[in-house]
This record gives C-alpha cells, sequence and structure tokens, in this order.
C-alpha cells in the first residue's frame, strides 16, 4: 500500500488524482490539502488547508506527496517533503531555470520524479519526435498545443519537453520563435512554438516536420485528465521507498 498526499486537492488535477485514488487498492490519501478553504468532501477525502501542510506531513508520515499546483507553491512543498524525508512526485509545469535547478537540489535529499506530461500516449509521442526528427534532418519544424481557456504557462510544459527533446536531436536548431508576424520568411535555424488557449481542450500537441514535396504531422489528443491522474499515481507507486534523486517517468513505463 502506498500512502500519498495531495495538494492543489480541489484544482482540476487535484481532484483527478483523488478520484482515480478512490479506485485504486494500492493507494491510500493520508490527507490533501488546498490553499483556498473547500467545505465539500472532494471523493470522501477532507480537504486541509496548505498552511499545515508540514504539520500534516510530520504527523501523517505519507510516502509521496502527489503535486499539480504552481510553480512556487510545488518548490515550497518540496521544500518540505525534503525536510520530512518524503518523496515528491510533481506534474505542476512552468518553472523557470532557478526553480528547475531548486527542484533538482531538493532531489539531492528525497526522491523527486517530476514529469510534464503523466500521459504514456505523450511518452510515446516524444520517442516518435525524437525518430522522426533525426530521420527528416532538414525538415522545418513547428510545435503547437492547445489547451483550455485557463491554463497559466505557455508555452505548455510538455511543449517545452518535445522542443528539449527535437534539439537534443537537432543542434543546428537554435531558436524558437514564439508566433510569428511581419514580412520574414523563416530560417534554417528556427522552430516555431504555438500556443492556443480555448474552451475546456484537456491537452493537444502537435509536432509537423515539413520537407520538400512532404510533411509529417505527429499529434497527441487528450481526451479528458484521468491520463495524467493516472500516470501520476502509477509514478507515486514506483517512488515509493525509492532513494533520493531525479526520477524520470519512462523509468515507470520502463518498468511496467
Ligand atoms: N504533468 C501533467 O501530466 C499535467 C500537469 N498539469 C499542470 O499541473 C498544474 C495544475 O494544473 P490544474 O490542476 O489545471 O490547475 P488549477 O488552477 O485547476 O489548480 C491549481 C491548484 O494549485 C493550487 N495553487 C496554485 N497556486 C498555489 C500557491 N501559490 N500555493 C498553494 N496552492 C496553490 C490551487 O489552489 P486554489 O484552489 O487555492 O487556487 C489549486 O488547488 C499546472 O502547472 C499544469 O500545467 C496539468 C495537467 C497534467
Ligand atoms: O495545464 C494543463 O492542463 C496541462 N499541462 C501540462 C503541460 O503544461 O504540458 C500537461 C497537459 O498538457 C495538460
Amino acid at each position: 500500500m502506498t500512502e500519498i498526499a495531495v495538494t492543489g486537492a480541489a484544482g482540476r488535477m487535484g481532484r483527478e488524482v483523488l478520484a482515480a485514488a478512490a479506485d485504486r487498492e494500492a493507494i491510500e490519501v493520508a490527507f490533501a490539502v488546498n490553499r483556498s478553504p473547500v467545505d465539500e468532501l472532494i471523493s470522501g477525502v477532507v480537504i486541509e488547508s496548505s498552511d499545515n501542510f508540514a504539520e500534516l506531513l510530520a504527523e501523517y508520515e505519507p510516502d509521496v506527496v502527489v503535486d499539480f499546483t504552481g510553480p512556487e507553491s510545488a518548490l515550497a512543498y518540496a521544500d518540505a517533503c525534503v525536510e520530512h524525508g518524503v518523496a515528491l512526485v510533481t506534474g505542476t509545469t512552468g518553472f523557470d531555470d532557478d526553480g528547475l535547478d531548486a527542484l533538482r537540489a531538493a532531489a539531492e535529499s528525497t526522491a523527486v520524479l517530476k514529469a510534464s506530461n503523466f500521459s504514456r500516449g505523450v511518452a510515446a509521442l516524444r520517442l516518435a519526435v525524437q525518430e522522426a526528427t533525426a530521420a527528416l534532418p532538414d525538415a522545418d519544424i513547428e510545435l503547437t498545443e492547445t489547451h483550455h481557456n485557463a491554463k497559466r504557462d505557455a508555452p505548455s510544459g510538455t511543449a517545452k519537453t518535445l522542443l528539449d527533446d527535437i534539439e537534443g536531436v537537432r543542434d543546428d536548431l537554435s531558436e524558437r520563435v514564439h508566433g510569428r508576424e511581419g514580412e520574414a520568411p523563416r530560417s534554417a535555424d528556427e522552430i516555431g512554438v504555438h500556443a492556443r488557449r480555448a474552451g475546456d481542450i484537456a491537452g493537444e500537441h502537435e509536432v509537423l516536420l515539413g520537407g520538400s514535396n512532404e510533411t509529417l504531422s505527429l499529434t497527441h489528443r487528450a481526451g479528458d485528465r484521468s491520463i495524467f491522474a493516472d500516470g501520476a499515481l502509477d509514478a507515486a507507486e514506483w517512488l515509493a521507498g525509492r532513494e533520493p534523486g531525479w526520477y524520470d517517468f519512462f523509468e515507470v513505463i520502463d518498468d511496467a
């Protein structure tokens, strides 16, 4: 049995994580917190104030904290995890370089698994994009991500991960061009990046590789957020009891 604590419990993802946890025999929710007060039970769980997070960690000693919040709060939760020796699974996106460094520093003292996307389909997309990028070394590459109208960070964390993957294969691509307007044609060393926000779209990512007389388009569409919650809980079960370190969602998938 893996005992988890859930942060951001009343958020879109927090609710999904609690719903998914209620369906899993191997997972027990030790406690859940939210910044704003919540009067209702969510999936049968009482929601505590995030102001009491450190005290709750000390009292319940869960195996893993599952976090989908914002970069600032995720780093505060990571500090508390380090202090109490609790592992952290975070799907939070939007970290700047200092934030990522701080998270990596936390991983020196406790087990941290961060993924910008906990869907297995996106994991497969990443591998396909790396292969296609290598196979079409002269292609122009444009990345488009589409999300619901309440998403804060742009481009998405997944888009940034895909860009890192592409640049890992193509070292001639040195410029990320966000949106495009004006008169100049695109140059060969750029990757176009486009972020769209509309309605309640759970998350779409398309990588377009354009060559002479042919294009290849690789697209992932999330049907709903349960895929992210399921992946995060798989990660929590896998991470429980691991040594301090920085872990990757591919390690979870490879062990499944
Ligand atoms: N890795 C993945 O697979 C996925 C990652 N995400 C990422 O997860 C994160 C959350 O997404 P989503 O659930 O849609 O967002 P929501 O806005 O719906 O929920 C955010 C939650 O975080 C809490 N929160 C925000 N800021 C703070 C803070 N400073 N201190 C404490 N709590 C805070 C909010 O509390 P309050 O209710 O008080 O505002 C809320 O409970 C985003 O970064 C998103 O990109 C999303 C989906 C999948
Ligand atoms: O905020 C979201 O909704 C999502 N965020 C993640 C991201 O930024 O990539 C993952 C998913 O696309 C949904």
